[in-house]
């Protein structure tokens, strides 16, 4: 039997974006189940936790000044005021996956989407969630009952505008069935993971196949 090879590859930096209640944070965490070699970017935000969430597991949680402390010292690859609260995307952490050979899951907007792309250009993958319709986001923005009337109203109102954002992204899914949109997220990783510009070790293994060739000089 061969020899299996393992290639050298850079990591991909997969942004999931979508108005609120579309389901990202879902397709999320059971891309994070499912797949060992991608990790969460943790964000910093001002907002209150939610019932069941844990600082530094889902978000770190941050008052208003410590917030603009770590913008202001640049800890921040991106950063943006979302539903009037502070988010923004540490660098340390992504810095640190990407050199533990691990691909970084971004559950942020497009604000920080684009951010992220001025960044790091063509290693961030992104990625668009729609909901099948906008009585459905509020079905499942109530279903979910982590938010008030409020602030549930807060977020509708302002899924339109993030919306606009979806020719801004490199792949725009409907998240019709969730298990239908999670297959179609993987697909999409596993294409990302294959493109040559980010398989490193392909240049010397293309050119090692070619030298082992007798004489492979006179056909080229
Ligand atoms: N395909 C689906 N069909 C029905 N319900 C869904 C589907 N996908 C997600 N949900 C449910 O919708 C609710 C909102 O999903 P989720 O919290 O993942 O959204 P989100 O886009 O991450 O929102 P936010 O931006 O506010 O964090 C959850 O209760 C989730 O279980
Ligand atoms: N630009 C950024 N947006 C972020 C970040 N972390 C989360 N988000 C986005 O905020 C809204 C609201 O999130 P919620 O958890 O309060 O429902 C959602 O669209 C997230 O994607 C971030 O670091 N930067």
């Amino acid at each position: 039997m061969a020899e299996s090879v393992h290639l050298n590859r850079r990591g991909v930096l997969f942004v999931l974006s979508s108005p609120s209640g579309a389901g990202k944070t879902t397709i999320s965490r059971m891309m994070l189940e499912a797949d060992k070699d991608i990790a969460l970017s943790i964000s910093a935000t001002t907002r209150p936790p939610r019932p069941g969430e844990i600082d530094g597991v889902h978000y770190h949680f941050v008052d208003t000044d410590t917030f603009k402390k770590m913008a202001a010292d640049g800890e921040f690859l991106e950063w943006a005021h979302v539903f009037g609260h502070r988010y923004g995307t540490p660098r340390a952490r992504v810095d640190e996956l990407l050199d533990a050979g691990k691909d970084v899951l971004f559950d942020i907007d497009w604000q920080g989407a684009q951010q992220l792309y001025q960044e790091a250009g063509p290693d961030v993958v992104r990625v668009f969630v729609l909901p099948p319709t906008m009585e459905e986001l509020e079905r499942r923005l109530r279903s979910r009952k982590t938010d008030s009337d409020e602030v549930i109203a807060a977020r509708m109102e302002r899924a339109a505008n993030e919306i606009s954002h979806w020719d801004g992204y490199d792949y725009v899914l409907i998240n019709d069935n969730v298990e239908g949109c999670f297959d179609e997220v993987c697909a999409i990783l596993r294409a990302e993971r294959l493109k040559r510009r980010r398989q490193i070790g392909l240049i010397g293994f293309a050119r090692d196949l070619i030298r082992s060739v007798p004489d492979a000089d006179k056909n080229l």
